[in-house]
């Protein structure tokens, strides 16, 4: 799975150097952070709508849907930051070690 993360930060890498009219994402950089931004902020709006709808409907399509949309946004936001995927992928690799470890622990005999 972190390999699509990956392939995507490559692409999101190289529309850093595309026209503004070739494609959604070097668009998006040409408009600049803000924008981007507030790409997030909505696709995030739209992922809390979502859910609440999936938690009456019992249907979760639509929240995995937009909850993709979201991360996406978020990527090329950190993409236009100067990050890669792999960094965040590293964060909750250090975050799963630290809480992995702490489990371990408190299961040891005292
Ligand atoms: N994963 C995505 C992806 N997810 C969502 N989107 C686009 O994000 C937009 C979602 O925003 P909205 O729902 O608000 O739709 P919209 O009304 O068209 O957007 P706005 O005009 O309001 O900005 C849509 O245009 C989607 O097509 C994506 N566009 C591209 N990718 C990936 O990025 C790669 C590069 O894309 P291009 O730069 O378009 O080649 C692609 O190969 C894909 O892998």
């Amino acid at each position: 799975m972190s390999d699509i993360l990956s392939a995507l930060g490559d692409i999101l890498e190289q529309r850093k150097n595309a026209d503004a009219d070739s494609s959604y994402v070097a668009s998006l950089y040409h408009k600049g952070l803000n924008k981007i931004l507030e790409k997030v902020g909505e696709e995030a709006t739209e992922t809390i709508l979502a859910a609440k709808d999936a938690e009456h409907s019992g249907d979760n399509r639509d929240v995995v849907y937009e909850t993709a949309d979201l991360w996406f946004h978020s990527l090329v936001a950190l993409a236009q930051l100067g990050e890669r995927p792999e960094a965040v992928l590293q964060e909750l690799a250090r975050r799963f070690d630290i809480s992995g470890l702490e489990e371990k622990a408190s299961r040891q005999p005292k």
